[in-house]
Order: C-alpha cells, then sequence, then structure tokens
C-alpha cells in the first residue's frame, strides 16, 4: 500500500493495479464540469428487481456513448445518449491519462450521503476481460471501499474533488466496490466512469 516511487499515485493492492491521480483536473475545472455536468446531463432514477420488489436505486444515472454501445449493468439494458461537447472532451483526457480508448460513460450523481452504490464488480461481459476503467471524480469527497472477493482485505480510497482512478488488470475479477451511506456527507458528488464496451 506504499505509492511507489516512479508513479506517486500507484495504489499497490494484491491482484489489483489501481492508480489514482488527485490532481487530475484543476479546481477551476472541477468546479466547472460538476455544474455543468448537474445541469445538462440527462439525469434519470432507474428501478431495479431486487428480490421480486421493483425498486429505486438510490442515485441518479445517466448514459452516453457511441451509438453502438448498448450495455447491461445490474439487470438494466442501456442505450447511450450522443456526446456531449464536455463529455467527448473529458473522455479524450482520460484517453490521455490511460493509453487507452473509451467509447462510453456511466455517470452517477449521489444528491448526498443517502445516495450510494452496493458492492459490485464492473465485470459485464461488454468489457471484456481486465477493462481499463477511468473513474473521474466531481463534488464532494465520497469513500470508494474495496474488498478482496477471497481474502476478504479491504482498502478505502477517499475519491476528491478533480481526481481521476484508473482501475486495470486484474482488478474486477478479484475486487469489488462500493460507495457506503454516509451522514456526514450533504453535498451532491458526481462520478463518471468512462468505459470500452465491445460491439
Ligand atoms: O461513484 C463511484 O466512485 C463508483 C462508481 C462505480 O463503481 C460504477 O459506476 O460502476
Ligand atoms: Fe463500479
Amino acid at each position: 500500500m506504499q505509492p511507489s516511487l516512479f508513479n506517486p499515485g500507484k495504489i499497490s493492492l494484491p491482484q489489483a493495479e489501481l492508480d489514482y491521480r488527485t490532481d487530475f483536473l484543476s479546481q477551476a475545472k472541477a468546479d466547472a464540469l460538476l455544474l455543468c455536468f448537474r445541469q445538462s446531463l440527462n439525469w434519470r432514477q432507474d428501478s431495479i428487481k431486487l428480490y421480486g420488489k421493483v425498486v429505486k436505486i438510490p442515485r441518479l444515472q445517466a448514459w452516453y456513448g457511441d451509438a453502438d454501445c448498448t450495455y447491461r449493468y445490474s439487470g438494466l439494458t442501456m442505450t447511450p445518449l450522443p456526446w456531449t461537447e464536455e463529455l467527448w472532451e473529458l473522455k479524450q483526457r482520460c484517453e490521455q491519462a490511460c493509453g487507452h480508448r473509451f467509447n462510453s460513460v456511466l455517470a452517477n450523481w449521489y444528491r448526498d450521503g443517502n445516495d450510494s452504490m452496493g458492492w459490485h464488480a464492473d465485470s459485464e461481459s461488454e468489457l471484456g476481460d481486465n477493462p481499463v476503467i477511468a473513474s473521474v471524480s466531481l463534488g464532494a469527497c465520497r469513500n470508494l471501499d474495496f474488498r478482496h472477493i477471497h481474502s476478504n482485505e479491504k482498502y478505502r480510497i477517499a475519491l476528491a474533488h478533480g481526481s481521476l482512478l484508473i482501475m486495470q488488470g486484474a482488478t474486477q475479477q478479484y475486487w469489488q466496490h462500493a460507495i457506503a451511506k454516509t451522514r456526514r456527507v450533504s453535498d451532491g458528488r458526481i462520478n463518471l466512469t468512462f468505459r470500452y464496451i465491445k460491439a
């Protein structure tokens, strides 16, 4: 769990490749994008079936990408909306930072500490083996918790405004992640996970 000398953002966890960059966006850029995305993305609150009951997921979501990128997420089939100018620009920045192409983005808006995301891995078949996922955080700082599916080892990252977390290698095979509810946060947070979906 030591930052490496060569890459200060690298997090050393077994069977994971995580790179956390707090200086990805300037404060001004992150502020502007938070405002822009909150107002202009097509937010919706989807429902999922849980033990036979239809329940609203505890956050708002929006899905953008290339036209051929349909995606199943927690039992929902999502068809992407066309890229906005700001999302396209942010996608390009992520591609440069990761050295990897993306063709879609899932946006999540946690309105306050009561919104959350349960334990899961981004391991849908459309993502292929060992996907590279670029996760940009804007707004309130929220904890992203990781747990190893065999050893139950835990690791927590407080995802800051304007930061980039790159998840790649075997991370999604061996680790789940979640955003827990918290009483300490009353402000909103937007997270964008850029992905490459195979047609
Ligand atoms: O909000 C976050 O930081 C996590 C989002 C996430 O895990 C996902 O979109 O799959
Ligand atoms: Fe995820």
